[in-house]
């Protein structure tokens, strides 16, 4: 990729920022055009130490040393970050400016900054630390086709990109892909207690959930057959998977999955209006 290499700045140094930047240097962006700001020194000092980044406690001087600025602090905070550095940093038309916060939407960084600014909203997830992300992307009318290109480039380093058309899109990817790991998570870990209260120990319950979930989503990924027929080759019929499976399917699991996704959607909405 690196004929387009440009220097890229977080703002923040969260989990989300932390997982995109491990992924790209993992991927081989260099650690070198890599920079970030944080209010608070121990992840900073952490990122120096793992990957050799340049850091500020400035975001100032992290935005102003920037070709591209990743903004990644938590929606509530946006506002007062971006009117701060429409205040102090030079130029901020002539960057590229990504945001990777739920919720907010174009027309509100346009009042924070100005109507000039080349934006891209981006909803990651924590599984690009790995490579395995899912990274939804929407772009103004003020990029150009290199900027996009570019934005390809870095998400496709940490997992896939999909470009999607509009807002709305990005809010549903959202509570479907960006909230997607906790929801797992949270099922592994039910699935894991199952285990723990019928006798195994924490370490081996988790290790045989965990395996089964990365085999799962592996099989998934490679067979071409539907999810519904990759699970009907584990219900023998007669046998014991299918009684497992009836009881989630008595608890309604499609229906608590509308429910989860359609709250994800509607906390999105809310943020948009409330930051
Ligand atoms: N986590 C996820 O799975 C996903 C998150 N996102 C989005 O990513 C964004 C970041 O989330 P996440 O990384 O999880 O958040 P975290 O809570 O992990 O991190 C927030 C970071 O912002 C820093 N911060 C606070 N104030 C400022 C400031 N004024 N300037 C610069 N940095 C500041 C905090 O520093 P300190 O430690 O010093 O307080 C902290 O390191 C959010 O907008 C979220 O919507 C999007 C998709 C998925
Ligand atoms: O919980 C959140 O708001 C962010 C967005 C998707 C995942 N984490």
């Amino acid at each position: 990729m690196s004929n387009n290499t440009r220097t890229i700045g977080f703002i923040g140094a969260g989990n989300m920022p932390q997982s995109i930047l491990g992924g790209m240097i993992k991927g081989g962006y260099p650690a070198s055009s890599i920079i970030v700001s944080n209010p608070s020194r121990p992840k900073l000092d952490m990122l120096e130490e793992k990957y050799g980044l340049f850091t500020s406690q400035d975001n100032h001087e992290i935005a102003a040393k920037s070709d591209v600025i990743v903004l990644s602090v938590k929606p509530q905070l946006m506002r007062d970050v971006c009117e701060d550095l429409q205040k102090h940093v030079p130029d901020l038309d002539k960057k590229l400016i990504i945001t990777i916060a739920a919720g907010l939407r174009m027309e509100s960084y346009y009042e924070y900054f100005s109507e000039n600014i080349a934006l891209v909203r981006v909803m990651p997830n924590t599984p690009s630390l790995v490579g395995e992300g899912v990274s939804g992307l929407v772009a103004d009318s003020n990029t150009t086709e290199a900027d996009r290109d570019f934005v390809t480039q870095v998400f496709d380093y940490v997992g896939i990109t999909i470009w999607l058309q509009d807002e709305d899109a990005i809010d549903v990817l959202g509570a479907v892909a960006g909230s997607g790991p906790a929801y797992f998570f949270e099922f592994m870990h039910s699935l894991q207690r199952a285990a723990e209260d019928l006798g195994f120990n924490s370490e081996q319950a988790r290790a045989m959930v965990q395996q089964t979930c990365l085999g799962a989503a592996k099989m998934a990924s490679e067979s071409e057959l539907s999810l519904v027929d990759l699970r009907k080759q584990v219900t023998s019929k007669g046998g014991s998977t299918a009684k497992g499976v009836e009881v989630y399917q008595q608890a309604e699991l499609n229906d608590i999955s509308k429910r989860a996704v359609a709250a994800a959607v509607a906390r999105n909405q809310e943020m948009a209006k409330l930051f």
